[in-house]
């Protein structure tokens, strides 16, 4: 930050202290000067950060021709994000709708029994949830102008958190769908971590206005406290709940009435008289949060001259794309009420993909980190994001970074070295798709045939860049699984190898010691929608064993070891001795490190590679209880050969029975996944809900006691939480939510580890 902007934000900070008394045209907001201080401190790190981007942003646009800019100007890559049930998908419904994608619009379970368009699965159709994220793209025109908007619908449920990963991971920026009863929930919490992971700026639309409760201005106070964004309304409601009619754009002061039997028509009026206080209040409020984010606002505001619509446009943009800011809108989907503001606000104030930094990196030049411009005359950089299984063979998402891809042209994966044609080039429409010759800089789209895995970059063949990849959460429960016929062996590998090349947090394995297959991932829903799937889709009817929860093994004190693995009895003899010692990582434990500090060739290299080899497979089953290890390190750092019996696989087995025995000395413990549970209902039922709770061991993290609502936010091992949608149906007359997330492994009690290692070692003695 300048020294400038840093005296005119103490400057305003301390103008705000005076406002309340001295300045009549600020008077209202006093209520909200602490909380806006709390930004005015935290704000430093945030515009630090961005102020870097923009100048590599700035650099960036001077390298774009004006072809370009008009082009890209006209583009909005966007998701729709919010906690499970806030109306994501009733919302695309209409924007589809009123960009006149399509010609009508069905609900989510509605009774026409069509569905939502963005819900294309008949799984998501049945159960009401988005399973897949989906992308289509429309057109909506503003001011006379026409922009093109590529739109990924992605799920609520923790359960499909890879798909919501890797469409803000391409994705420019978002809207934030919000319950105007609920408020900010857990998972809105979960996604606002995932946007600022990936730095996306993002616009909040408050939905369910209609319903009754409804208040979006405890939704935003959530927003600035639980999500520590300033967040400010740029409309309020006219009417509430039932009698919602419209919204008054308190920038404009202009009411905007939804008509027609879809809300398609708007009519715009003068503010009501009865509304004309709350929006001048709202108004203040706005232009003070904005003051706190931005320079320009702040200067008008020490001189005290009200900025000009235009100001306040230019200044929410400026911050929005900052990610210093979120402007708030507001309405309902179901109602049709509110969504073309939305649609406006997406132009007005989401970046096109210019005004955002790519980079990658360049693996020719030691990984040196590049940024990627925009440009269709640049070299092809694409990102190969989400795979499907369509009709026609494998579709793969593409977001282009650089340069274009044209249908009939050559595209090379960066990983493999592998040149693939791109017969075929598509746009997606949720489950539809239209054929395009040729895709610009900046775009989404779809090719068919090409073969690659999630995650991978694709060049012109001479760039080398890598694009960063996603974030791929760890597998926290699994089950095994095996066809109910034998005739259906055949569909039932193709399918695992499907879905787990679609889906990197569906696992497969096989146990060879139990001649299971076991499938592993984020949740009971999870596995449970690639079971049902694997029916329909596949024929293959399956059997499924009791889900397991993932444990870990860990070790709490460092261990030392000296192992001989000898054989020389006849024929080829083995022989091998690793010396060294075990220790826990210091960093929590999420991986394991080997080492080798062997000196004078004692242990020559190929046989360090068989040690580390060891380790990795040891790691992968642990001693005590058969399941993974988690934060070991390892160190090999003497040892000895035989002339004659040495070799890969004599190492190999040295190092796991060395692991293995040292592991044991070093107090080892089991680890369990925590989770965070979230759970709301009917203030009735709160006793019940604590009852339940304090059965299954959980710690109360939080609870808030709404009008009619509670939310309990608390920690809970996920070995208890096996049928909680059953209990908790039971204990709140079925009107009770939750929501789990992964939180962290902690050691499970003392009771749990032992029959967890008895039952081991009964399987083990079995074996014998
Ligand atoms: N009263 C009211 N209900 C709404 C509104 N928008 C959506 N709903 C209802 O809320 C429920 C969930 O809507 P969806 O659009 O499926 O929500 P979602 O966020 O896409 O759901 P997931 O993808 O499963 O997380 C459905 O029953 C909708 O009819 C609204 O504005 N008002």
């Amino acid at each position: 930050m300048s020294f400038a902007s840093a005296t005119s934000r103490t400057a305003v900070a301390s103008r705000k202290l005076l406002s309340t008394s001295f300045f009549p045209f600020f008077s209202r907001c006093g209520a909200n000067i602490t909380s806006n201080l709390r930004f005015f401190q935290t704000g430093k790190s945030l515009r630090d950060s961005y102020d870097e981007e923009k100048k590599i942003i700035d650099q960036i646009t001077t390298k774009l021709s004006p072809t370009d800019t008009a082009s890209l100007s006209r583009l909005r890559n966007i998701g729709i994000s919010a906690h499970i049930d806030s109306g994501k998908t009733t919302f695309t419904e209409r924007v589809l709708y009123y960009t006149g994608r399509i010609k009508a619009i069905h609900e989510v379970r509605g009774r026409d029994n069509v569905g939502a368009k963005m819900d294309s699965m008949d799984l998501e159709r049945e159960k009401g949830i988005t399973i897949q994220s989906a992308a289509t793209y429309c057109s909506w025109d503003k001011d006379g102008k026409s922009y093109h908007y590529n739109l990924i619908d992605t799920p609520g449920h923790i359960d499909f958190t890879i798909e919501v990963e890797r469409a803000l991971r391409v994705l420019d920026g978002a809207v934030l769908v919000v319950c105007a009863v609920s408020g900010v929930q857990s998972q809105t919490v979960t996604v606002d971590r995932q946007m600022r992971r990936y730095n996306v700026p993002r616009i909040t639309f408050i939905n369910k206005m209609d319903r009754m409760g409804a208040n979006p201005f405890k939704a935003i106070e959530q927003l600035n406290k639980k999500l520590r964004i300033p967040a400010a309304a740029i409309q309020v409601p006219i009417g509430a709940e039932s009698e919602l009619k419209g919204v008054v754009d308190i920038i404009s002061r202009e009411a905007i009435y939804n008509e027609g039997d879809n809300g398609e028509i708007l009519r715009k009026t003068p503010v009501p008289e009865d509304l004309v206080d709350l929006v001048e209040e709202k108004r203040a409020l706005l232009i003070e949060t904005l003051a706190d984010v931005d320079d320009e606002i702040a200067e008008l505001y020490l001189e005290e001259k009200e900025p000009t619509e235009k100001q306040i446009h230019a200044a929410i943009r400026r911050a929005t794309i900052a990610r210093k800011f979120t402007p708030v809108l507001m309405g309902s989907a179901l109602a049709n009420t509110g969504i073309q503001s939305v649609l406006d606000s997406v132009v007005n104030y989401l970046p096109d993909p210019s005004e955002v930094l790519n980079t990658g990196l360049d693996i020719a030049n030691k990984e040196s980190k590049v940024t990627l411009v925009p440009s269709v005359k640049e070299p092809f950089v694409g990102l190969a994001f989400k795979l499907e299984e369509g009709k026609y063979g494998q579709l793969t998402y593409i977001r282009v970074y650089q340069g274009k891809l044209k249908k009939g042209g050559y595209i090379t994966n960066v990983k493999t070295g592998k040149k693939v044609k791109v017969s075929r080039l598509v746009r997606m429409h949720s489950n539809d798709m239209e054929d395009v010759n040729e895709v610009g800089s900046g775009e989404i789209c779809a090719t068919f045939g090409i073969d690659c895995s999630s995650g991978d970059t694709f060049t012109d063949g001479v760039l080398n860049y890598s694009m960063s990849s996603m974030f791929v959460p760890d597998a926290v429960i699994s089950l095994s699984i095996k066809p109910k016929s034998k005739d259906s062996a055949t569909n039932f590998s193709k399918a695992l190898n499907r879905f787990t090349k679609e889906d990197p947090t569906f696992r497969v394995r096989f146990d060879n010691e139990s001649k299971e297959t076991i499938i592993s991932g984020m949740g009971e829903l999870h596995l449970e929608i690639y079971v049902e799937r694997m029916k329909r889709e596949y024929n293959v009817e399956c059997e499924t064993g009791r889900p397991q929860v993932s444990y870990r093994e860990t070790i709490t004190v460092p261990a030392e070891f000296d192992y001989t693995h000898k054989k020389q009895s006849g024929g080829a003899g083995q022989y091998a001795r690793v010396m060294g010692n075990i220790s826990p990582t210091s960093d929590n434990g999420t991986e394991n490190i080997f080492r080798s500090q062997v000196v004078g060739g004692r242990i020559p290299d190929k046989y360090l590679v068989a040690c580390q080899k060891g380790f990795e497979e040891i790691c992968e089953k642990g001693p005590l209880v058969g399941h993974k290890v988690l934060g070991v390190n390892m160190l090999i750092n003497d040892g000895a050969i035989h002339a004659v019996d040495s070799n890969e696989l004599s190492f190999k087995t040295a190092t796991m029975t060395a692991f293995k025995n040292s592991f044991l000395q070093a107090q080892p413990v089991v680890l369990e996944p925590i989770m965070n549970v979230s759970v709301t209902s009917p203030n009735e039922f709160q006793g019940n809900v604590i009852g339940l709770l304090n059965k299954l061991t959980a710690v109360i993290i939080d609870t808030e006691n709404g009008q009619d609502e509670f939310t309990i936010t608390a920690e809970c091992p996920l070995n208890g939480l096996f049928g909680f949608a059953t209990s908790l149906r039971a204990s709140t007359q079925g009107k009770g939510e939750f929501s789990l997330e992964f939180k962290k492994y902690a050691p499970t009690l003392p009771q749990i580890q032992k029959q967890l290692i008895s039952e081991f070692q009964k399987k083990q003695e079995q074996k014998k």
